[in-house]
């Protein structure tokens, strides 16, 4: 199969989806692979790292994927790769399609085999190609946090750890999922006191086992979500629904309960966001505020540590990657239960019914 690597070019995003190693594998599984010029470069892998290992350069981002059967990249087609996607192509990437009707859209146009990595899913119901960019953004998620509760970028004030003789931050974290518990990790370590909330009983008996006394669980529901963000500095949005639009937990009325100064950190953004006023943001340009929250909303927030981001992304992706290339999307689909659950769009079909459920579209219409 030929495989290529095109450079991303979503705002700030110098993740790359394959390092020179997963060349190296598929090379000697007999597959040729084409990288784009400048592609691992933020990542800190150069074009001589990926022709040592047996790669062929392409100048272009239109060449790659003119000649590639599989592209392997990191994050959704922005608007100006949509028409580059070739009918019948396989695209294996990061989509969130619930958070876009035009990406969706577009890609249903396209008639490429769209597999997300957010969707391939265990037998357990863990998201082992989500999993490590999770553990990723939960812990970054405290440490941005942080930085804009500061009073200079229109923050509280607050310092999360406190010192002592005056009590420490507070840290609100909905979702005890990957990034929920990386989150409260980071948190607590610094000295923050920390609640965290979630549906599933399992996480929160979890989270009580391996957290320290000041990490608090308590059951999710709008009233203790209203109880808790009248007293809390920092707010993590971590829920997810797999593949579906994220809920609302927070509705633009409660903003007016927080502390002015306050900050939201909506991790949840790439699926549409917890928090009723989210809205995409870029590292360019990463907050807003609305009745005097900080809202941070990164869609890519591993893209901001490249060096560790990637491997950890490329660790887990690379296995499914060579089984595409060896044996193609039906036959590696087929075989592989986890791997068929991120089939998302199919030839123009939209195969993943959260998809369809979150722009309630009908089934004639898609
Ligand atoms: N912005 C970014 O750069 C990144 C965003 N993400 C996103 O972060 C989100 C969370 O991902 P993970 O932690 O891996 O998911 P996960 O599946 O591990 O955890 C989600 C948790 O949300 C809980 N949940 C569902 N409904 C809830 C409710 N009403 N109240 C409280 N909890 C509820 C679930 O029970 C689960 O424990 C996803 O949308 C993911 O795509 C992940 C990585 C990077
Ligand atoms: C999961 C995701 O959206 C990211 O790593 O950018
Ligand atoms: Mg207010």
């Amino acid at each position: 199969m030929v495989v290529g690597v095109p450079k991303e070019i979503k705002n700030n995003e110098s993740r790359v989806g394959m390092t020179p190693a997963g060349v190296f594998e598929l090379v000697k599984n007999n597959h040729t692979v084409y990288v784009q010029s400048g592609a691992g470069e933020g990542s800190g892998f150069f074009n001589q790292d990926y022709q040592k290992a047996g790669a062929i350069i392409l100048d272009t981002i239109g060449q790659v994927y003119a000649i590639s059967d599989m592209i392997v990249k990191v994050k959704e087609p922005i608007a100006e790769e949509y028409k580059l996607v070739q009918k019948g192509q396989i695209v294996f990437t990061y989509f969130h399609f619930a958070s876009s009707e035009a990406l969706t859209r577009a890609m249903i146009d396209s008639k490429a085999i769209c597999i997300a990595y957010e969707t391939v899913e265990d037998e357990d119901g863990t998201l082992p190609l989500l999993t490590p960019m999770s553990e990723v953004a939960g812990r970054m998620a405290i440490q941005q946090g942080a930085k804009y509760l500061e009073k200079p970028v229109k923050g509280r004030g607050v310092l999360l750890g406190g010192v002592p003789g005056v009590a420490p931050g507070r840290v609100l974290v909905l979702g005890a999922g990957t990034v929920g518990i990386q989150a409260a990790k980071m948190a607590a370590g610094l000295g923050a006191h920390v609640t965290i909330l979630d549906v599933n009983m399992k996480r929160l008996r979890y989270v009580n086992d391996i957290m320290p006394n000041h990490v608090v669980t308590e059951f999710s529901n709008e009233f203790n979500i209203r109880k808790h963000i009248k007293t809390h500095d920092l707010i993590i949005g971590g829920v997810l629904l797999k593949g579906a639009k994220a809920p609302n937990l927070i509705t633009k009325d409660m903003l007016k309960e927080m502390h002015p100064g306050a900050v939201i950190v909506d991790v949840a953004v790439d699926q549409g966001g917890c928090v009723e006023t989210t809205k995409p943001t870029t590292h360019e340009d990463p907050i807003y505020i609305i009745d005097d929250v900080v809202h941070y909303c990164v869609a890519n927030m591993p893209g901001a540590v490249p060096y560790t981001s990637t491997m950890a992304l490329t660790n887990v992706t690379l296995p499914y990657v060579v089984k595409l290339a060896n044996k193609g999307w039906q036959s590696a689909c087929n075989s592989d239960k986890s791997l068929a659950k991120g089939l998302n769009i199919v030839e123009g079909e939209v195969v993943y019914k959260e998809i369809t459920e979150a722009f309630n579209w009908e089934p004639e219409l898609v």
